[in-house]
C-alpha cells in the first residue's frame, strides 16, 4: 500500500477507468510535495493577501511591491505544473490541502458520515464592517460539502445547487466550528447540509445537493 492509498477520499482506478469521474483516478495526494515548508510559503502569501485588503501604500511603496511581485512571479512561472501534480489542493497535511484558494480550514475529523473542521477566515476575507464576506463563507461550504460527498461515495461530486442562510454576522480571525454531513443519499445525489458556529452562535447553515459524476464525466 502507497502512503496515499491509506486515505478514504483515494479513488480507485481501473484498467478502463483511469480517470475516474473525469478526474484523475490517482489524485496524488502527498504530505511532501512542494517541501517541507510549502505550508510556510503558503501563509506568508495569506498573511500578504490580508495585508493587500488593508494597505494603503504611498506610490513608491506600490512601485517597490511591484518590482517585488514580478520576480516572485517570475520565480514561480519556472515551476509551473499541472492542476494534478501541484501541491496547492493536494497537500492533506495543509490547511484546505494547501489550496491558497480557500479559507484555511483543518479537518478535525472525517468519514462516510460527515467532515467536522475548524476555519478561521482572514484580513483577506473580509467583507465589510470588519465581518467575512458572505461569498467566502459559501466557498468554505462548497468545499467542505463536497468532501463530505466525496467520503460518502469515493468519488468526485459536483455541487448542483448550494444554499447557504446567513444567520449571523461571522467573524475574522476566530476559529470557528464547521460542519458538514450527507442528509440523504439518493443514487448519485448528495443531500449535504452544514452548519457554521462561533461558540455556540449559529452563523451560517448549508443546504446542498452534489450529484456523484459518472465515469469520464468532466
Ligand atoms: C475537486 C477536488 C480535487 C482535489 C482532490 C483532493 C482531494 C480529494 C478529497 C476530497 C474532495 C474534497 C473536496 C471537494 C472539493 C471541492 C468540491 C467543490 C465542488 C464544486 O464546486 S463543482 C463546481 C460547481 N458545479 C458545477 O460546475 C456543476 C455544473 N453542472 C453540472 O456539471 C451538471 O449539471 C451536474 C453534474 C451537476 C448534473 O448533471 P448530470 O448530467 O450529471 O446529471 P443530471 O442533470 O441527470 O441530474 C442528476 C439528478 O440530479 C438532479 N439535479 C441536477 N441538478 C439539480 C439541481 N440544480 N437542483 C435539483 N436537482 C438537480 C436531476 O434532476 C437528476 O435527478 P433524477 O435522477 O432524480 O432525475
Amino acid at each position: 500500500m502507497t502512503e496515499t492509498s491509506k486515505h478514504e477520499w483515494d479513488i480507485p482506478a481501473t484498467d478502463d477507468s483511469p480517470h475516474e469521474g473525469g478526474f484523475r483516478a490517482d489524485l496524488q495526494i502527498t504530505t511532501d510535495r512542494g517541501g517541507p515548508r510549502y505550508g510556510e510559503m503558503i501563509e506568508q502569501v495569506r498573511s500578504f493577501m490580508g495585508k493587500v485588503r488593508y494597505a494603503s501604500p504611498t506610490p513608491e511603496l506600490a512601485d517597490e511591491v511591484i518590482e517585488d511581485l514580478r520576480k516572485l512571479n517570475a520565480k514561480l512561472d519556472t515551476m509551473l505544473v499541472d492542476e494534478w501534480t501541484t501541491p496547492s489542493g493536494t497537500r492533506i497535511d495543509l490547511p484546505s490541502r494547501g489550496n491558497i484558494t480557500l479559507p484555511p480550514y483543518e479537518v478535525k475529523d472525517g468519514g462516510p458520515d460527515g467532515v467536522d473542521a475548524e476555519v478561521t477566515f482572514e484580513d483577506f476575507h473580509l467583507g465589510g464592517n470588519g465581518v467575512a464576506h458572505g461569498g467566502h463563507v459559501a466557498v468554505a461550504f462548497d468545499d467542505l460539502g463536497g468532501m463530505a460527498a466525496a467520503l460518502r461515495t469515493g468519488g468526485v461530486a459536483r455541487t448542483a445547487y448550494l444554499t447557504v442562510n446567513y444567520r449571523s454576522l461571522t467573524p475574522l480571525n476566530t476559529p470557528l466550528v464547521l460542519k458538514t454531513w450527507v442528509d440523504r443519499h439518493d443514487g448519485r445525489k448528495l443531500f449535504v447540509k452544514g452548519t457554521l458556529h462561533d461558540g455556540d452562535r449559529l452563523c451560517a447553515d448549508l443546504d446542498s445537493l452534489f450529484i456523484e459524476l459518472k465515469p469520464g464525466q468532466p
